[in-house]
């Protein structure tokens, strides 16, 4: 659906995006990431050829982003940007129905969208009393008009409460069951790792690193974490189960004792630790989570 090839973006000395290749597939839920300033935005911004590319070159469903052609692919996308601005004078029904007119989509799309996004009582209010995470629905909604088959949400769940979040990414799981291709950024690690197919993280305007978070969780080589509840005895029984397999340490921390171990050495791990029978009680193996990744490759 997208294809990013040899792209790069200067602002005079700042370099926002350099050198990126990067595909993304029909149908995908794909998260990008990075520190502020990484160059998402302006990959976004270049995406929907709203910047132009210093050089390189971006295709959405086969048509070039700086090509005339576009503009009928462009139909078909949908974007919230990462900060929406509205006309506070006009009311949630208002707005949506301005945006539906710019985009030739009919009015009829706007009271069910704002159902859709939790906005159906407030659509007669003026937008000006809207909370934060209200405007940020308001954003969602209009990014959805006319049922876009590819969608760019940049940090869509800003200002969100849990429930927002929740009712968020369960209306783009059925968009994604429907066929829509997401591209979406966040700061929120813990949020997204669970909802992405893959993810790319970015560095200085770079992708440092592109895929399923097991795959990029892999490739990072971080260990394992084994946490252990000890019924009886205390951490050198732990230690002598486990020694000769040259892991770092032993940490205990109340009741818990833990240890890091590489990947490779788990199922060793696990065999040393089940040789202690009744004196663990409880037994936890913890991957490494997306923002222990991110700090690896991004820091
Ligand atoms: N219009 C602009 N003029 C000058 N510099 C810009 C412009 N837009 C972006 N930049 C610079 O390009 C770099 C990348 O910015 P960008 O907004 O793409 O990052 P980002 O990853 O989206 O950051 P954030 O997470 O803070 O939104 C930054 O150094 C930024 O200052």
């Amino acid at each position: 659906m997208i294809e990013i090839s040899g792209v790069s973006r200067r602002y005079g000395e700042v370099h926002a995006v350099s050198g990126v290749d990067l595909r993304v597939h029909a149908g995908e839920v794909f998260g990008l990431i990075g520190h502020n300033g990484a160059g998402k935005s302006t990959l976004f911004k270049m995406m929907l050829g709203l910047v132009a590319a210093s050089t390189g070159e971006i295709r959405i469903a086969g048509e070039s982003v700086t090509g005339k052609r576009f503009r009928e692919v462009r139909r078909g996308i949908g974007y919230l940007p990462e900060n929406v601005v509205f006309h506070d004078n006009l009311t949630g029904l208002e707005t949506l129905a301005f945006f539906a007119r710019l985009k030739g989509v009919p009015r009829t799309q706007c009271a069910p969208l704002l159902e859709r996004v939790g906005l159906a009582e407030a659509g007669g209010r003026r937008v000006r009393g809207y909370s934060k995470g209200m405007r940020q629905r308001l954003g969602f909604a209009q990014a959805l008009l006319g049922e876009p088959r590819l969608l760019f949400l940049d940090e869509p769940t800003t200002g969100l409460d849990p429930e927002g979040i929740r009712e968020f990414y369960e209306i783009l799981r059925a968009l994604r069951a429907g066929g829509t291709t997401i591209v979406l950024t966040s700061h929120i690690l813990s949020e997204i790792q669970e909802r992405v197919g893959r993810l790319a993280i970015m560095k200085s305007g770079r992708v440092q690193a592109c895929g399923t978070v097991q795959a990029l969780r892999e490739a990072a080589h971080l260990p394992l974490r084994f946490e252990l509840e000890l019924a009886e005895g205390d951490e050198h029984c732990v230690q002598g189960a486990l020694h000769g397999l040259g892991l770092p340490a032993l940490r205990r921390q109340g009741g818990t004792v833990s240890v890091d171990c590489p990947r490779a050495s788990k199922m060793a791990v696990l065999r040393a630790l089940s040789a202690l029978g009744s004196q663990v009680s409880d037994l936890r193996v913890r991957e490494p989570s997306l923002e222990d990744i991110f700090l690896g490759y991004a820091s």
